[in-house]
C-alpha cells in the first residue's frame, strides 16, 4: 500500500569513534493524508533520527521519503517542525518570529496578507493579545505556542513534532494538545509526533508506531486506535478499550526492556570470554 506520505526502507548510519553504527534500518511507514501518527520507543532507539530525516535536517543513509508524490532531498516549507524548545529570536516579537518564515514562503503576497496569516495562527494558539511582545518576555508555554503558530503559518502538508510538550506543565500541555488537534483537523495536516508519553500518544494519534530498540531499530508494532474525532479527553479516557491499548503499549516497551537486558548480558559475557582467552594466550606466550 502506498500512502500520501511514504517512508520506505529508511535507514541511518552514524559515523562514531568506534566506526559506523546503523541506528535505524528498513523503517517502513505509510501515512494517509491528515493522519496523526506517534512514534514511541525507548530513549535512544532512533525516534528523533527518523523524524529529522523526514524533516530533511538529517541526511538519509538508505531508502527515502516521498511526500505527495515527490521524494524529499532536504528541508522544505511542505514540512513544519516543532521541537521541544522553539528556538525563537528572543529580541523579536511573537508576530515577527512567525513572519520570518511567512515572508520567505509567501514572498509574493502583500505585506498585509502576510501579517494577517501570521496573526491568524497566533490568534488560534491563544496569543492574539501578545502579538507585539518580545519572545524573551514570553513564558515557556507562550513561546511554544509561537513555535506551533510558526509551523502552521507556512501551511505545511506535514507537521513533525519532537516531544513538543515535553517542557510544559501538565495544564499547559493538555491545553496545547487540544489546540493543536483543533488546527490539525481544520487544516488536514498529516502529522508525525515523537513522544515518551503513552497517554499523550493515545489521546492525539490515529496510530501509534512502536520502535524496537536500537541499534538497527525499525517498526516493531503498530496500534490503530479506535477513538472518535474530534477527540474529547474525558471520552477517550472512558473508552472501554483505553486501558487495553495502554496495556499493549506498556507490554511492548517492557518486552523491549527485557530484550535489552538480555542482549547487554550477552555482550558482557562475550567480552568476558574474549578477555579471558586473551589472558590465556598472553600467559601461554610468556611460558
Ligand atoms: N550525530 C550523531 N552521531 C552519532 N550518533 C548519534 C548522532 N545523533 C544521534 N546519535 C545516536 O543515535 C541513537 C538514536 O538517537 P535519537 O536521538 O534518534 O534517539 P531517540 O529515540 O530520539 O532518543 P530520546 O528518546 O532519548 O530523545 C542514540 O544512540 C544517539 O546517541
Amino acid at each position: 500500500m502506498r500512502g500520501y506520505i511514504e517512508l520506505f526502507r529508511l535507514g541511518k548510519t552514524y559515523d562514531t569513534h568506534k566506526g559506523p553504527v546503523v541506528i535505524v534500518e528498513e523503517f517502513d511507514l505509510n501515512l494517509e493524508k491528515g493522519e496523526y501518527v506517534s512514534l514511541l520507543g525507548h530513549s535512544g532507539c532512533g525516534k528523533s533520527t527518523v523524524l529529522t530525516m523526514v524533516a530533511g535536517l538529517n541526511p538519509i543513509t538508505t531508502g527515502g521519503v516521498v511526500i505527495d508524490g515527490r521524494e524529499i532531498d532536504g528541508p522544505g516549507p511542505d514540512r513544519g517542525v516543532v521541537f521541544q524548545s522553539p528556538c525563537l529570536m528572543p529580541w523579536m516579537t511573537a508576530l515577527d518570529n512567525v513572519m520570518l518564515g511567512v515572508n520567505q514562503v509567501y514572498s509574493k503576497s502583500s505585506k498585509a496578507d502576510r501579517v494577517d496569516l501570521a496573526s491568524y495562527y497566533l490568534n488560534l494558539v491563544g496569543l492574539g493579545g501578545s502579538l507585539n511582545k518580545r519572545a524573551k518576555d514570553l513564558s515557556q508555554g507562550m513561546q511554544q505556542r509561537v513555535g506551533i503558530a510558526r509551523a502552521f503559518a507556512l501551511r505545511p502538508k506535514m507537521l513533525l513534532l519532537d516531544e513538543p510538550f515535553g517542557m510544559l506543565d501538565s495544564l499547559t500541555r493538555m491545553e496545547l494538545q487540544e489546540i493543536l488537534l483543533e488546527i490539525l483537523v481544520r487544516d488536514k495536516v498529516t502529522t508525525v509526533m515523537v513522544t515518551h508519553d503513552i497517554d499523550e500518544a493515545l489521546f492525539m494519534s490515529d496510530r501509534v508506531v512502536m520502535m524496537t530498540n536500537g541499534p538497527r531499530a525499525r517498526v516493531g508494532a503498530i496500534l490503530s486506535l479506535p477513538f472518535e474525532r474530534p477527540r474529547i479527553r474525558a471520552d477517550v479516557l472512558d473508552h472501554p478499550a483505553y486501558y487495553d491499548y495502554r496495556g499493549q503499549m506498556i507490554n511492548f516497551l517492557e518486552e523491549q526492556d527485557h530484550k535489552k537486558l538480555q542482549s547487554d548480558a550477552e555482550a558482557r559475557e562475550k567480552a568476558r570470554i574474549e578477555a579471558e582467552s586473551e589472558q590465556k594466550e598472553e600467559v601461554a606466550s610468556v611460558v
